[in-house]
């Protein structure tokens, strides 16, 4: 009887064998009902064989094999099993958390019906469709698509009542765009409209890519700020189309999402594009999958999790913001998205473009060193749009009021004259506003966490920025009981209420982590911004990159000092990544942009730099530091990450491992250390640093030193291999 090795979710880096009598090999890479222990349990079939170590008597049998849907093809396992080995992570576990939800299940694929609750009509795009590109014989699609361009509604009676069959149509539909349950924000006419004549920059850009569609190369597109990367991406992709191949294109965060998705549907309004970011919920996302693998969707514009669609047309992938911290899973299998698409590009043999005004080090490095093939973009594709003036606000002289200058006042008031919009940027790593007492110190702390509790003005309220603990403003010093506690910090709700002393009559939007939760949040938001409802924008983070507002023209920042004098050796890369990615939102269209940074240390060689938006200096200089101090690029990196209830413990599991380890000449171990964040969530954690100026060497230790400490019969103690890690 046949013998099926299944890949199952737990920590166990092994597949488990079972007798099942209809498999085949076509069967490799379908799911299957497996019993584990007491459980049920839905595996992966990796192998199919005739043989097994287990005794033929203990053997169990699986309860069934799925075959609705097609298997994962060959590539995505081989995917899998590379991301498995360089990341130290079982192979099930790998495998299984990639898939969307509903495929780990133990039931066969059946579409809910998410529609059952809500009218439904055409979006701009589904009103784009021709009913004569739908073939006559999909009489069904006709009658729905001719209903739908009738009424403007459709309730659920209604497209029942068209034909049993509609509802499947819909959530394809629903995923191409066609449909929605409302309106979505329509894209000006202008928008879709208009295709620009390419710069030199870009065209000389596009060229040298679709010369070469036919074989990999890793092309870092190194463009400064609003120098049209977008528009290169869009024509080689048309190209890649054109042969009838599928692109992966892989963003960093949900909220840069929805505007990207708006461009690439205006462009190719009748090419099929599912959205696989992670604000979806799981019959979305099983949707667009399922249309990816079926070779449907031919553009998948998805956040880090996508890298795992199957995708059988795979032509073309392009990395928009690869510097972008998050493409690296933070706990779990921390795996680098962007590394594992340079991986499936080279296994695929197809182009993957790196597109970035602020490349990391590690591929500017590999760039200039010649194994990334190098594009540069040196200028704003917007004819007449030049680079931001960008100047120092010295508050050593200019001291400033909850965190603005009189500088800074100065040219917000010159700008609103101008009727142009303002950002101000407020840099929160490791600066947040929290409470704390005059007399005693005393400053509210998270129980759960070593981190302190950050100030929410509006609701009153403190809140734990790791694990989301909350609680009310206590009225008094717990630890003193004197009643003069206060907000210490500049937040965004600070200078919120300054601006709003200062500019009563402006129209001023705080944009933070909870004014964007909710769904369609940004959207609105974004349209706000667009249509020019706003005049002052404030934000952190969230607001920095990616975003092309046309009547922006002052960036104010402040608190960016916090980040110069870092312990992490990244600190400084993030920095002015970060503060080249948000001064590039100034002056993108005609007006001239204008950046002004309050800062103690105007003449810091960082700031220098950024002033002449010289990313090469400074890089060059980076880069000099990192080889003296033997950093990355120039070796490589692992750590041992463990976690506990008491650190004592974590240490101790973290020296015995160490012990374990056989140091060689090409591994350097470090001494455990406790992580920055001591606690998290309850649990203390801590670290042990191995590194290698050879990565072979490297995967070579981690693999041999993981499966040793798995003997290790320390419970209580988590750990995990991060390979390549990007935070300490
Ligand atoms: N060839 C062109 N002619 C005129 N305008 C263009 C051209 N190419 C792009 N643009 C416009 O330039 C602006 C900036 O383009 P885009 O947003 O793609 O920049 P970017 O390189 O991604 O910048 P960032 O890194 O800051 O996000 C957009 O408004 C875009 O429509
Ligand atoms: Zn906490």
């Amino acid at each position: 009887m046949p013998i099926i090795r299944v890949a199952i979710n737990v920590p166990v880096g092994t597949l488990f064998d079972y007798q099942a009598e209809d498999a085949n090999v076509l069967d490799i890479g379908l799911r299957v009902c497996v019993p584990f222990g007491k459980k049920k349990i839905t595996g992966i079939i990796m192998a199919i064989s005739m043989e097994t170590q287990i005794p033929i008597e203990k053997l169990k049998s699986a309860y069934g094999i799925f075959r609705e849907i097609n298997p994962l093809p060959p590539a995505l396992l081989n995917l899998f099993h590379f991301c498995s080995q360089y990341y130290h992570h079982p192979l099930g576990m790998v495998i299984l958390n990639s898939l969307p939800a509903m495929l780990r299940n133990n039931k066969p694929v059946k579409l809910k019906e998410w529609w059952a609750q809500h009218p439904l009509g055409l979006t701009d795009l589904g009103r784009q469709v021709d009913i004569a590109n739908i073939p006559a014989r999909n009489r069904v699609a006709r009658r729905l698509l001719t209903e739908f361009q009738n009424a403007t509604n459709l309730t659920v009676q209604q497209i029942k009542q068209i034909s049993p069959r509609a509802s499947k149509l819909l959530i394809e539909w629903k995923q191409l765009g066609w449909v929605a349950e409302k309106p979505i924000i329509q894209t000006t006419p202008s928008e879709t409209a208009i295709i620009p004549t390419l710069t030199a920059e870009q065209e000389s850009a596009v060229t040298t890519v679709t010369a070469r569609l036919e074989q990999f190369n890793t092309w870092l597109l190194h463009g400064v700020t609003g120098s049209g990367k977008t528009e290169v991406y869009l024509r080689i992709i048309e190209s890649a189309l054109s042969r009838g191949k599928q692109t992966l294109v892989l963003i960093p965060e949900i909220n840069l999402t929805p505007q990207l998705e708006a461009v690439f549907r205006a462009r190719f309004c009748t090419i099929p594009l599912v959205n696989l970011h992670s604000g979806l919920n799981d019959t979305e996302r099983l949707t667009g999958w399922l249309q990816a693998q079926r070779g449907e969707a031919k553009i998948i514009l998805g956040t880090r999790l996508a890298v795992f669609t199957p995708l059988p047309e795979l032509g073309l992938i392009i990395v928009d913001e690869e510097h972008d911290s998050s493409f690296k899973q933070q706990d779990g299998l921390r795996y680098s998205a962007r590394d594992l698409a340079i991986f499936r590009a080279r296994e695929t043999n197809i182009p993957i473009v790196l597109g970035s005004a602020t490349p990391s080090l590690e591929s500017y490095f590999n760039a200039i060193n010649g194994r990334y093939q190098y594009i540069r973009l040196a200028s704003r594709a917007v004819k007449n749009a030049r680079l931001p003036m960008i100047q120092y606000i010295d508050t050593r002289i200019h001291k400033s009021q909850d965190g603005l200058s009189v500088p800074l006042l100065k040219a917000i008031e010159k700008c609103l004259a101008e009727q142009r919009q303002t950002l101000i940027f407020i840099n929160r790593r490791g600066y947040a506003p929290v409470l704390l007492c005059k007399s005693c110190a005393w400053s509210a702390l998270c129980q759960r966490c070593s981190s302190r509790l950050v100030v929410h003005l509006r609701d009153k309220k403190l809140r734990c920025h790791h694990c989301g603990h909350e609680e009310n403003f206590p009225r008094a010093c717990p630890q003193c009981g004197n009643q003069d506690i206060a907000p210490f910090g500049q937040g965004t709700q600070r200078v919120e209420e300054s601006l709003i002393a200062h500019f009563p009559s402006a129209r001023i939007l705080r944009i933070d982590r909870d004014s964007t939760r909710r769904k369609n949040a940004w959207q609105e938001i974004l349209h706000t911004i667009h249509t020019h409802q706003v005049d002052i924008l404030i934000g952190t983070q969230l607001l920095a990159k990616g975003h092309d507002f046309q009547n922006l023209s002052l960036v104010g920042i402040l608190n960016a000092d916090t980040s110069l004098y870092s312990t992490d050796f990244r600190a400084s890369e993030r920095l002015f990544s970060q503060l080249m990615q948000v001064s590039g939102r100034a002056g993108r269209a005609n007006a001239a942009g204008h950046v002004l940074i309050q800062t103690e240390f105007p003449d810091h060689p960082l700031y220098y730099s950024l002033q002449q938006h010289d990313y090469d200096v400074l890089a060059q200089t980076l880069l000099t530091e990192r080889k003296m101090a033997g950093f990355p690029p120039y070796v490589y990196q692992a750590l041992l990450r463990a976690e506990a209830h008491d650190i004592k413990i974590v240490l101790n599991f973290l020296k015995q491992a160490a012990h374990l380890a056989k140091p060689t000449q090409a591994i350097q171990i470090f001494d455990p250390v406790p992580a920055q964040l001591v606690r998290l969530k309850g649990m203390e954690r801590a670290y042990l640093l191995i590194q290698s100026s050879s990565r072979k060497q490297l995967q070579a230790f981690l693999t041999e030193w993981s499966v040793q400490i798995s003997t290790l019969a320390i419970r209580k103690v988590r750990w995990v291999v991060d390979v390549d890690p990007i935070e300490f």
